[in-house]
């Protein structure tokens, strides 16, 4: 905690019930926690500090990512007193005071219940801010989005088949599903023919792309005019890999097949529904999307509220395919949507599937094992088998590792320094000139590729030499922060193009070679939060000083989005990032820097996002312990989604 934040809470202190201001000073919830609850309070005639501090609890909570709070649940609320991003090795200013006792659990319930502030129950009055929901406090707005999710999904689960000639679809299958590693594809294909929705999930390489391209093969096999088919990714830059390896996959199909998928585009989500406002867009329930068939990719990212537009959005009759790894980090707003749609009890009994019948090759029930046959009746198909080539390669098998929570195995594998994976033992706030020098060397190869890239205009070049080597860290600020990095790797960068680079072009900045990180979304020019581009010069002559000879450039690189610096939504300089930012893109070679152990921020979920973030190699630069904080702390994220409704 900073000494500004403590200075604030002082102030909240002197306004605030006794109650708050005591779970205030142990950093349990911040001042604007409590300034909102306070206000709720006097909106509502709400006095109680027990129901303001649940209130200000459930605001503390949803910037962690949880949906709602459990009051009856020890681990969960003592979890909440952990600090947030802040500055590991900062002025802390005084340590937080030790928290107060809990309200008395029957009591504290009972004050929610009674109060005018809280709606209590499913069928409570729809004006209250706040919402009782079987043992967990809501935002109201956050109770309305999850109940969409849930109403929307139980009831493309449970809605009847669509019709689909078996014959037909069986042949498709055969066609595009021949093998007998692609069990586990074949029912993913199957269930998304004659099911509104399937959730396909796996870690990386296990074949994800491959089955949405063929799967949209074995849809596009029909009689009927060609489905409209829609491809989606909560980033531009995710949008933009799915298209590209979708397309790869179709142009290796037999020609009918080719011909009957074409090249579908990819886009956002947000752009998708017609992005107008955070919380307005275009496609809603009073005017669905024209689609047949929407998939949507990289779905760990996707928050709860959009979930809830996204569904809304769809017409009841087309198939949504949700793709993703719940293993990821979730989104940076609050819910981990798949992973709980993934965790969820079956609402639905598994349908038939050709797997299930006796003209079924007896080698089709390989892996198919009673866990997957559960998951079907919520839609989920879960991919096991990786199929990637490089078998050499230490990354996957060090993923495994971080997911299973095997400590010993992460450290070995990365001490083991072959294929493709790397540990620099070193104290990461006080890193030397020796610990650094491999991240040093792999950043100046990359910034030089694409200083030159896009001195000579060549936006391509430029685009893959930004997803050469990525430094990733974990906070936002301090020593191991995105700032410093960003800074430390911009100025080796700088140093090494000296000449290279434009020197007049610094008092501008639209620097050539400069890359670009949007922090906001702008529909009109087509670029949203966390896209990644590079300024290139334009043409042939990029005269220095002339910033009109300089154009922003975003997306594939076969196909790059060109955009005027006039026109650009906010950006940042972005030469290192956040592993929260890097999701949904890879890179050739990464340099992740983990803070120290006794970070909050150190997770399971980040560490795995991070390494699959890798494709060729991947540099940890940390403590062993600070490795294993982060492999023994999965994340935990509260919400109803998984609980059938009381
Ligand atoms: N059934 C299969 N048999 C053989 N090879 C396969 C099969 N499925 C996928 N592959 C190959 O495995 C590799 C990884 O597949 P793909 O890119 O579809 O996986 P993914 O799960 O989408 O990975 P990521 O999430 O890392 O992008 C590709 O080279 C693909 O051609």
């Amino acid at each position: 905690m900073t000494a500004d934040t403590l200075a604030g809470d002082v102030r909240v202190a002197v306004a605030a019930p006794e109650l708050l201001a005591a779970f205030n000073a142990a950093g349990v919830v911040a001042a604007t926690d409590v300034h909102v609850a306070t206000r709720l309070g006097r909106l509502t005639d709400e006095q109680d500090p027990t129901v303001l501090l649940a209130v200000a609890l459930v605001v503390r909570a949803l910037r962690g990512g949880s949906v709602c709070v459990r009051l009856d649940d020890a681990d969960e609320l003592a979890a909440l007193a952990l600090p947030e991003d802040t500055d590991p090795a900062g002025d802390r200013g005084a340590p937080p005071a030790d928290p107060p006792p809990w309200p008395e659990h029957a009591a504290w319930v009972r004050a929610i219940e009674a109060s005018p502030l809280v709606a209590a129950g499913v069928a409570g009055p729809a004006d209250r801010p706040a919402r009782w929901v079987g043992g967990r406090l809501y935002l109201d707005r956050y109770w309305r989005d999850e109940l969409t999710v849930r109403r929307l999904v139980d009831a493309r689960l449970v809605a009847p088949p669509l019709t689909v000639d078996q014959a037909r679809l069986d042949a498709a299958l055969a066609r595009l599903f021949p093998g007998a590693s692609d069990v586990r594809q074949r029912l993913a294909a199957e269930h998304a023919a004659g099911r509104r929705l399937t959730v396909l999930t796996g870690g990386p390489g296990t074949g994800k792309t491959t089955t949405v391209a063929r799967l949209l093969a074995v849809l596009q096999d029909g009689d009927g005019p060609p489905l409209r088919v829609a491809l989606a990714a909560p980033t531009g830059k995710a949008a933009a890999r799915l298209q590209e390896a979708v397309r790869d996959v179709v142009t290796d199909l037999d020609p009918q097949d080719r011909d009957r998928t074409g090249s579908p585009e990819a886009t956002t989500v947000h752009r998708l529904l017609g992005y107008r406002s955070a919380t307005r867009f275009r496609h809603h329930a009073g005017h669905h999307l024209p689609h047949d068939v929407v998939v949507v990719d990289e779905t760990s990212m996707v928050p709860l509220s959009l979930m809830a537009r996204l569904l809304e959005s769809l017409r009841p009759d087309a198939r949504l395919v949700l793709v993703g790894d719940p293993d990821q980090l979730a989104s940076v707003e609050a819910g981990a949507v798949l992973g709980d749609l993934v965790a969820r009890p079956p609402v639905a009994a598994p349908v038939e599937t050709r797997t299930d019948r006796s003209d079924r090759p007896a080698d089709d029930l390989d892996g198919l094992d009673d866990e997957a046959r559960a998951g079907v009746g919520n839609g989920v198909v879960r991919l096991v088998t990786v199929h990637r080539q490089g078998s050499d390669s230490a990354i996957l098998p060090l993923a495994a590792a971080i997911r299973d929570g095997d400590a010993d195995t992460v450290l070995d594998v990365l001490r083991a320094g072959t294929g493709g994976v790397e540990l620099v033992e070193a104290d990461t706030e006080r890193l030397d000139e020796h610990a650094v020098a491999g991240l040093r060397d792999d950043a100046i190869d990359a910034g030089r590729r694409l200083v030159s890239a896009a001195r000579a205009g060549d936006a391509a070049g430029a685009l893959d030499a930004l997803a050469a080597h990525r430094v990733m860290v974990a906070h936002r600020r301090g020593p191991v922060g995105v700032a410093r990095w960003a800074a430390q790797v911009e100025a080796w960068v700088e140093e090494a193009t000296a000449g290279v680079a434009a020197p007049a072009h610094a008092s501008t900045p639209w620097v050539v070679g400069r890359p670009l990180l949007v922090t906001s979304n702008d529909a009109e020019v087509g670029l949203y939060n966390g896209d990644t581009g590079v300024l290139v010069a334009e043409g042939e002559a990029a005269p220095a000083g002339d910033a009109g000879a300089v154009v922003a450039v975003f997306g594939d690189p076969r196909a790059p989005l060109r955009v005027r610096t006039h026109r650009l939504p906010p950006v940042e300089t972005v030469h290192a990032m956040t592993v929260h930012r890097a999701q949904g893109s890879q890179f050739r070679r990464v340099s992740l820097i983990l803070p120290p152990a006794t970070s909050p921020l150190l997770t399971r979920e980040l560490l795995y996002t991070a390494v699959t973030r890798a494709q060729e190699l991947v540099r940890v630069v940390a403590t062993a312990d600070a490795v294993r904080a982060a492999v023994g702390h999965p994340v935990r994220r509260a919400s109803g989604l998984r609980d059938p409704l009381p």
